[in-house]
């Protein structure tokens, strides 16, 4: 009942010869926000198109809420309940900020009901539209065309659309980038505020936002994780500052 909201298993990937994700065991908890961090080319954007189903793992599994997902579809995956953003690609330019998010929220109901059921949801449909402009504090924006939006605006619709149906676990890349330090502060607010109830794996560049928003962090290098675990005793572990400052953090240590 209460295992992990998501869980890799000795995953795998290699591209030819090269081995990229070499054997991560990781278990996220439900409701659990982590950050995935690393060096550049350490293989985070690899896990997560892993998770997300666009690269079939070469090895290992992965399991959403206990059921296996490797190997399956994107859109199997996100059927099941993983809800990946795409940064400011899945946003329709020339539709309004609520068509976009009424988008997100319709592609959620599928297109597996009847014309007649699909028509009597529609009103849940604009209801859950309605909230999600307001969650992502766009209602000043309802009618504006998305292509009109600021850089910050856009990211926000796009977390919106991300999370309009309702995935329990999402995914999210570089949520922030490209944003000032004021947006940041303030996006950072707005995810915590909508991914409440969520499991949220983010890869982070920006050590503020990872600081900020993550209950674990996940340190991978060179494709293995070398570190899961607080901000706190991430900051402390001797392995991730070297790592990162190619020196080891302890002198006196066993180098
Ligand atoms: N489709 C692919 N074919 C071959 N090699 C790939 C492919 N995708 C990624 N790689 C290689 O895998 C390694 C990890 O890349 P990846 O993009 O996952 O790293 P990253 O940690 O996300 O880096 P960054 O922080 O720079 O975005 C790199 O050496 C990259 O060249």
């Amino acid at each position: 009942m209460n295992g992990p909201a998501l869980e890799l298993v000795d995953l795998r990937k290699r591209f030819g010869k090269t081995e990229i994700i070499r054997g991560v065991n990781l278990r996220v908890a439900a409701g659990e926000r982590v950050a995935v961090i690393g060096p550049n080319g350490a293989g985070k954007s690899t896990l997560f198109n892993l998770i997300s189903g666009r690269f079939a793992p070469s090895g290992g599994e992965i399991r959403l809420a206990g059921r296996r997902i490797d190997g399956k579809t994107p859109y199997e995956i996100n059927r099941l309940g993983l809800a990946r953003s795409f940064q400011i690609t899945n946003i329709f330019p020339k539709l309004s900020v609520f068509e976009n998010l009424r988008c997100g929220v319709l592609w959620s109901l599928g297109y597996r009901y009847s014309l007649f059921r699909f028509l009597s949801r529609l009103d849940d449909a604009n209801r859950r539209t309605e909230e999600l402009l307001a969650m992502v504090r766009l209602e000043g924006k309802r009618e504006v065309l998305a292509m009109n939006l600021t850089y910050a605006e856009q990211r926000a619709l796009e977390i919106g659309i991300t999370i309009a149906g309702g995935a329990p676990v999402v995914l999210l890349d570089e949520p922030t980038a490209g944003m000032s330090k004021a947006e940041t502060a303030r996006f950072i607010q707005l995810i915590r505020e909508v991914t409440v109830g969520r499991t949220l794996l983010t890869v982070e560049h920006d050590m503020g936002v990872v600081f900020g928003l993550a209950d674990r962090i996940a340190v991978v290098v060179y494709g293995e994780v070398i570190a899961f675990d607080t901000p706190d005793a991430v900051r402390a572990d001797p392995r991730v500052q070297e790592a990162y400052l190619g020196t080891p953090a302890q002198p006196e240590g066993d180098a």
